[in-house]
């Protein structure tokens, strides 16, 4: 059984063309979650696709302490542009732990921790998303296949556990910056990230 609902669509104009905005509900928690698509993304080829994880600083904030914001509105500009893509954004702010609890974590980075220490110090794992009601938003949509822009294995890995296939990983390297630029090799040293594109197959 699936764990989402779709509940709502409509279009939504931006400055890079007018994707059509469709909104989730997720069984479990009653969390809602929105899908950007542009484009007939059912069936093939593979569809360019991102999986962006809420980051309210990074996204409407304009933080300079992740790279959230950029890689959003680069994956936007790239879907636009291929004028046939998918992109879902989930409510899993700060890889899960909400942004309270990330606003802690900042206030640890800010004493001198890295991402995955201050996420351990307040007691959570360094990731603690679940991906499977992003696959279940994808089959709701018709998806099979994608080519998904990421650095995180880890997405690709849950995709294909979860039966969509994953045949092009395609980096997705943005607004690397001062302020960023631990948090990132952070990522690459101790969570994995890859900033080098990969083809699956
Ligand atoms: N706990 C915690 N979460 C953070 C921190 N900085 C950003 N985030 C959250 O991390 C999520 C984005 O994950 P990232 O690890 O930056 O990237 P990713 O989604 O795994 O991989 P990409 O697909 O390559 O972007 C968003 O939900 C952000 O709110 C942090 O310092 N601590
Ligand atoms: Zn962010």
């Amino acid at each position: 059984m699936s764990s989402v609902t779709r509940m709502a669509n409509s279009k939504l104009p931006t400055p890079w063309g007018t994707f059509t905005l469709i909104g989730f509900e997720e069984k479990g928690t009653g969390k809602d979650h929105a899908a950007l698509v542009m484009g007939n993304i059912e069936d093939s080829p593979a569809v360019l696709a991102r999986i962006h994880s809420e980051c309210l600083t990074g996204d409407a904030l304009f933080s300079l302490r992740c790279d959230c914001g950029f890689q959003l509105q680069a994956a936007m500009e790239r879907i636009a542009k291929e004028g046939r893509g998918v992109l879902l954004y989930v409510r899993q702010e700060g890889r899960g732990i909400g942004l309270l609890n990330k606003i802690s974590a900042y206030n640890l980075q800010d004493q001198g921790k890295d991402t995955v220490e201050a996420n351990v110090e307040l007691g959570f794992d360094a990731d603690m998303r679940d991906y499977t009601i992003c696959a279940d938003m994808l089959i709701d949509m018709g998806v099979k296949q994608l080519k998904l822009m990421t650095n995180n294995p880890r997405k690709v890995t849950a995709m294909e556990t979860l039966g969509i296939e994953v045949v092009e990983r395609i980096a997705l390297q943005e607004g690397r910056n001062p302020f960023n630029e631990h948090y990132l090799d952070t990522k690459a040293g101790k969570l994995g990230h890859m900033f080098k594109d990969t083809p699956q197959k």
